[in-house]
């Protein structure tokens, strides 16, 4: 029996592709964390200072709002992402058909986007809440497949 998990499959090949979208994604969190930090000066460790801070008076600091804001949509990735890769895995075993597949990895990866936009920018809710419930709402429609295809 030919494995799902090889680029050959249609299913897994797209779960691999929106897989990598979104979890690059959450790598550039960090990046983008660290250029807000730099830009708005505000370094979270003493030690920091010495190699970042162009003023030898600025002080250490873990409440910038900027900074936290980039931080928590990070931590929403994570939140997420990890389980649509994990949830997704299982979902591809159980080999579903490609175009709905297809649709569950765009709706969710867009979906990551624009959470990402809406954090950001910022923009008025309910947007970003609409956003993470049509992910959040995506890797469940999965769960419920495994669930099915199991019983
Ligand atoms: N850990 C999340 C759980 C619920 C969630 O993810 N809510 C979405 C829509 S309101 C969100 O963007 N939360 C903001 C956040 O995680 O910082 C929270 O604390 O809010």
């Amino acid at each position: 029996m030919a494995s799902p998990f090889s680029l050959d499959n249609p299913v897994f090949s797209k779960f691999a592709f929106y897989s990598t979208v979104v979890l690059s994604k959450t790598l550039c969190m960090g990046e983008l964390t660290a250029l807000y930090r730099t830009r708005r000066q505000a370094f979270a460790n003493e030690e920091d200072l010495t190699l970042y801070a162009r003023s030898r008076h600025t002080e250490a600091t873990t409440t910038d709002v900027s900074v936290e804001r980039v931080r928590r949509c990070h931590l929403n990735d994570l939140e997420n992402v990890l389980p649509f890769v994990l949830v997704g895995l299982m979902y591809v075993s159980t080999k579903p058909g490609a175009t709905e597949a297809s649709r569950v990895f765009q709706i969710f990866a867009a979906s990551r986007l624009l959470h990402t936009v809406a954090y950001l920018l910022p923009l008025p809710q309910p947007t970003r809440s609409v956003t993470y419930l049509t992910g959040y709402g995506a890797t469940f429609f999965m769960v419920y497949r495994i669930i099915k295809a199991i019983y």
